[in-house]
């Protein structure tokens, strides 16, 4: 079964096999979404996709915030209305998770769906004496859960208290309360019992788990950078409302700096994910991330840029070879092949899903589709394949990793045969050129 490391506890929890349910904070639809904010993304459909390759039933949901201060002053900025933002940069965050060869979760919800199970929401927590209202704002009561607040980010109490100290509110009654609606007269706004206002980013997450699941979550998924504070204010909202951890396990990727540098939108110096398909493609970047520990920060280099290019061609060409050599004949596909070697194709599934439910170790799973690679390079030039080829595609598969490898039709098959033959008879030159246009054509 799957393990993954939790943030909360520190300790690598069992996900129950029978149905898994996963969380991610989605994007503030405000600009195009960069190379970083596609991390917790990646590493969201990467357990998607192998869950859904052991046949276990998953249940993902993904947010949009399409209400938000950032919002609001883009649009000012530009002179639209907020809706014309946010759809302009949903529609723009759909284009770029589909390029990313990420399956769509198995509902994204834009926040602004839900007002009316938000107030409600807040509503009770006021009534159960976690929350409370000021001018027409609400807060959470930080000291109604003193024990759990501040558990997941490890924070001591006067930590969490000084850490406000900055925004000072003399409404709340501690420092480090935070807003779950917010009064204002600025922007879009909805009416409530307590002011026309706007609710906190923080339980705009906890409503959408608490609304859309019926149990708490298998795996909370995000990055680093949100564990406070919003991931420990949604956390303590979903204690409040129901008395139960939020999630069995709180999984974070590590923060991506570029050049040792921070990437963040405040430096101006983010790659955005369209910006790096275009220049690079969907798979470059995600080998990035899967030769290395999603946890561990990482830092974006040209070396290891063109580390992944180089890596993603030599696959391509295998795949690619392997096709025109199956189509022409040049080797067979033994589907009938010696326990032995089915023995060994089989083997690498088992050890891909070892490696796997160790809590994503896919720095070992490149290690071994390398060592597959050679495996059918080396059967190529036997010319017999085994089923070690169709494990290798089927891992790629649940990595994303994909590469378009075209069909061979019959024109192309023909003119395959031909090159074949040239240079059989040694006649090099008119080879060549027939080679060429092969290539050409991305068949060879
Ligand atoms: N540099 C980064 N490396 C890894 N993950 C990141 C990085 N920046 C943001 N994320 C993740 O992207 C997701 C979206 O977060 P968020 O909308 O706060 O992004 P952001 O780019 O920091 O935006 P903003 O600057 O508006 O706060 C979160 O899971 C967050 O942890
Ligand atoms: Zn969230």
């Amino acid at each position: 079964m799957l393990k993954i490391y939790d943030s909360l506890t520190g300790e690598k929890k069992t996900i129950n096999d029978s149905k898994v349910r996963i969380y991610t904070c989605g994007p503030t639809v405000y600009n195009y979404i960069h190379i970083g904010n596609a991390r917790p993304l990646i590493l969201a459909d990467l357990v998607v996709k192998f869950l859904t390759f052991k046949e276990v039933k998953v249940k993902y949901l993904l947010n949009i915030t399409d209400i938000d201060d950032k919002i609001i002053n883009k649009a000012i900025e530009e002179n639209v209305s907020e809706f014309d933002i946010a759809k302009k940069y949903s529609d723009a965050f759909f284009n770029d998770i589909e390029n990313l060869n990420i399956t769509l979760p198995t509902k994204v919800i834009p926040i602004s769906s839900k007002l009316i199970e938000i107030i409600d929401f807040i509503e009770i927590l006021i009534d159960k004496k976690y929350a409370y209202e000021v001018n027409g704002n609400v807060y959470f009561d930080i000291s109604s859960l003193e024990k759990e607040y501040g558990e997941l980010s490890k924070q001591k109490k006067e930590e969490l208290n000084t850490g406000a100290r900055v925004e000072q509110d003399f409404n709340k009654k501690n420092s480090g309360d935070f807003v779950l609606w917010k009064k204002t007269d600025k922007g879009k706004k909805w009416l409530s019992k307590w002011s026309y206002g706007r609710p906190g980013w923080h339980t705009e997450c906890a409503l959408l788990i608490d609304n859309f699941f019926t149990k708490p979550l298998d795996i909370h998924i995000g990055g680093i950078d949100l564990k406070f504070p919003h991931h420990e204010n949604e956390r303590i909202q979903y204690i409040a409302k129901n008395n139960k951890e939020i999630a069995i396990a709180w999984a974070y990727n590590g923060h991506l700096s570029i050049n040792n540098e921070k990437m963040s939108k405040s430096l101006g110096n983010t790659i955005l994910v369209k910006d790096f398909i275009e220049k690079y493609g969907a798979n470059e970047l995600r080998f990035i991330y899967l030769n290395s520990n999603y946890k561990q920060p990482l830092n974006i280099t040209e070396e290891l840029i063109n580390q992944s290019i180089e890596w993603n061609n030599k696959i391509f060409n295998l795949l690619k070879l392997a096709n025109w050599k199956i189509a022409t004949k040049e080797v067979i596909l033994n589907n009938q092949t010696p326990i032995d070697d089915d023995f060994d194709s089989y083997k690498y599934i088992t050890k891909f899903k070892e490696f796997m439910n160790d809590d994503l170790n896919t720095p070992m799973v490149i290690t071994l589709l390398e060592e597959m690679a050679k495996n059918i390079n080396k059967q190529i030039k036997n010319k017999v394949l085994d089923k070690t080829l169709e494990k290798f595609k089927a891992i790629l598969n649940v990595l994303g990793l994909s590469y378009k490898i075209l069909d061979i039709d019959k024109k192309t098959k023909e003119k395959l045969l031909e090159w074949l033959m040239l240079l059989e008879n040694k006649n090099y030159e008119k080879a060549d050129i027939i080679r060429k246009k092969l290539q050409e054509g991305g068949i060879i």
